[in-house]
């Protein structure tokens, strides 16, 4: 049996979230009138919060919503790369040397360690010629161990912008500390929220047999 990996960040009280965003809040149980004998619980949180899928929706008036896109780039062969070195933008003069000359999926690990305890705007951001490069590669999908692909303060959305040009997915809050780079199978799909601009996504990632 080949193992799995959990890239997905633990959803609980106090998690960082993305500034001005819904807390994430778990009520763990409420009785429903004190006439069922079951638990039930309630969910407070974003479509952004923890690890997550963007849907073009979140930066682009006519983009598809979560519910609308294909499902496909979230399920299939992956590359994971390390990116530690990149300081505070990837170029596509630190992915020239480590990139596959064909790739379907790819995963950047840019922290040490992920997630945080605390907020941090100092996240490794993704250059637009980087996507370009992903996608000449044949890249259906980026994902990243931060909280966006852009910086926190830029409204322009360059590289979020860019993804969509090439009709690429886009997973975010990803964790990759304990994953060496390499080959694996990615299985990170979005709940099927009506109009949604967004998804948090159980994500893992599969050993390749051999
Ligand atoms: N663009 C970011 C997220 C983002 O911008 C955001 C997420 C949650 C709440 C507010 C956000 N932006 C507000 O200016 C992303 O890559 O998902």
């Amino acid at each position: 049996m080949s193992r799995l990996h959990d890239i997905s960040q633990p959803l609980r009280a106090d998690m960082p979230v993305w500034p001005g965003d819904t807390p994430f809040a778990h009520e763990p149980t409420w009785v429903l009138d004190g006439q069922c004998p079951v638990n039930v619980s309630r969910l407070t949180l974003s479509t952004h919060t923890g690890t997550h899928a963007d849907a073009p929706s979140h930066y682009a008036a006519d983009g598809q919503a979560i519910d609308e896109v294909e499902l496909t780039p979230y399920l299939g062969p992956c590359v994971v790369l390390d990116m530690r070195h990149a300081g505070p933008r990837v170029e596509p003069e630190h992915l020239l040397p480590v990139l596959p000359s064909h790739v379907e999926r790819v995963l950047l690990r840019t922290w040490g360690h992920f997630p945080h305890e605390r907020w941090r705007s100092d996240f490794t951001t993704i250059a637009p010629e980087s996507i370009d490069l992903l996608a000449e590669r044949g890249a259906r999908l980026i994902g990243v161990d931060t909280p966006s692909l852009d910086p926190e303060v830029d409204s322009r959305l360059l590289a979020h912008h860019r993804v969509r040009h090439h009709g690429m997915a886009i997973l975010e809050g990803l964790v990759l500390d304990a994953v060496s780079p390499g080959h694996y199978e990615l299985v990170a799909l979005p709940l099927k929220l009506a109009g949604a601009d967004a998804s948090p996504v159980r994500a893992l990632l599969r050993e390749l047999d051999g």
